[in-house]
């Protein structure tokens, strides 16, 4: 590794090899867990599963919610790789740090990732509990000028100038949709934006409000920067959004929302978001090649 910031091809190459020597899985799509959500990887069958402790290269989890474990296993006889846990910004983590697993996980063959996170709803039509399929984002610290792609151009992983119209895969969204319609989960689906601010504050009221106005549907802190370097490098992308809460807009709401209740969420709807996760990868259109 060159400085603290600073992470070349080898160094994700590095990371790959080391865990391609470990495991025999061979994934073709990768799952991020968001806070509260890592009861997702508990679907997978035939685990071999790495501490992030254990990973040369890889950045530790320090947030409640966020195991640390990498888990490799079968969905539908698909070969995948789950994140349990994923890197903020505000942990103080560079945006390289946060999305370093997605550059190992092209090098070790993957084609689609699934990002999921936890998200508060400033759409006065959602609920807790609501799905959100990621239709599009607003990346605020993108916008702003920070951004995991900034630095030279690895040419080997992607153009210098990517575009991200379009980077949440339509076909996956309508897939998403009929299978949540086959299941009856119809009623707490949306589709919708979801924006990524800096945190580790949750919004002011003022802040929720001028987000509100913006047309955003969801707020989070996490999420755009792994979008980006998937997009960047031609993973397919699919995104979910669990609602955990409304954000507070207006000054007379005495509710407060905190984490302790986000994770409560994201353990309610566990069972939801496995079957939909599942029913998803097994339906995918991808070669799967099990070393
Ligand atoms: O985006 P994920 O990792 O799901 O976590 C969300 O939940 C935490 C706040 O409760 C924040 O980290 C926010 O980004
Ligand atoms: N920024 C932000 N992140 C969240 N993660 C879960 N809920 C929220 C929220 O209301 N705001």
């Amino acid at each position: 590794m060159h400085s603290k910031d600073q992470i070349c091809y080898e160094d994700y190459q590095q990371t790959a090899d080391w865990l391609l020597s470990q495991t025999q899985h061979r994934p073709k799509v990768a799952i991020i867990c968001g806070s509260g959500l890592g009861l997702l990887a508990d679907a997978l069958k035939c685990q071999d599963s790495f501490k992030y402790a254990d990973i040369p290269g890889f950045p530790q989890s320090t947030v409640q919610g966020h195991a640390g474990r990498l888990v490799f296993g079968e969905l539908k006889g698909k070969t995948c790789v789950c994140m349990q846990g994923r890197f903020h910004m505000y942990e103080g983590h560079s945006l390289c740090k946060v999305t370093f697993p997605i550059r190992v996980f092209k090098l070790l063959g993957v084609e689609t990732v699934i990002v999921t996170n936890a998200a508060g709803s400033l759409n006065d039509t959602y609920h807790c509990g609501d799905i959100m399929v990621i239709k599009d984002h607003i990346n605020f610290p993108g916008l702003a000028g920070l951004n995991p792609l900034n630095g030279p151009n690895e040419e080997k992983f992607g153009p210098r100038f990517p575009a991200m119209s379009g980077i949440y895969d339509k076909h996956l969204r309508r897939l998403a949709f009929d299978i949540c319609k086959s299941m009856g989960y119809a009623q707490f689906v949306q589709e919708g934006v979801y924006c990524m601010v800096g945190g580790p504050n949750f919004e002011s009221i003022a802040e929720a409000r001028l987000l509100h106005k913006l047309g955003v549907d969801a707020v989070g802190m996490s999420t755009a920067p792994e979008v980006l370097v998937a997009g960047h490098c031609g993973m397919r992308v699919f995104g979910l959004s669990l609602i955990t809460n409304k954000v507070v807009k207006c000054y007379d709401d005495t509710e407060a929302v905190n984490h302790e209740s986000v994770l409560e969420v994201g353990k309610m709807r566990s069972e939801t978001l496995q079957t939909l996760v599942t029913e998803l990868v097994g339906r995918m259109d991808i070669n799967n090649n099990t070393a």
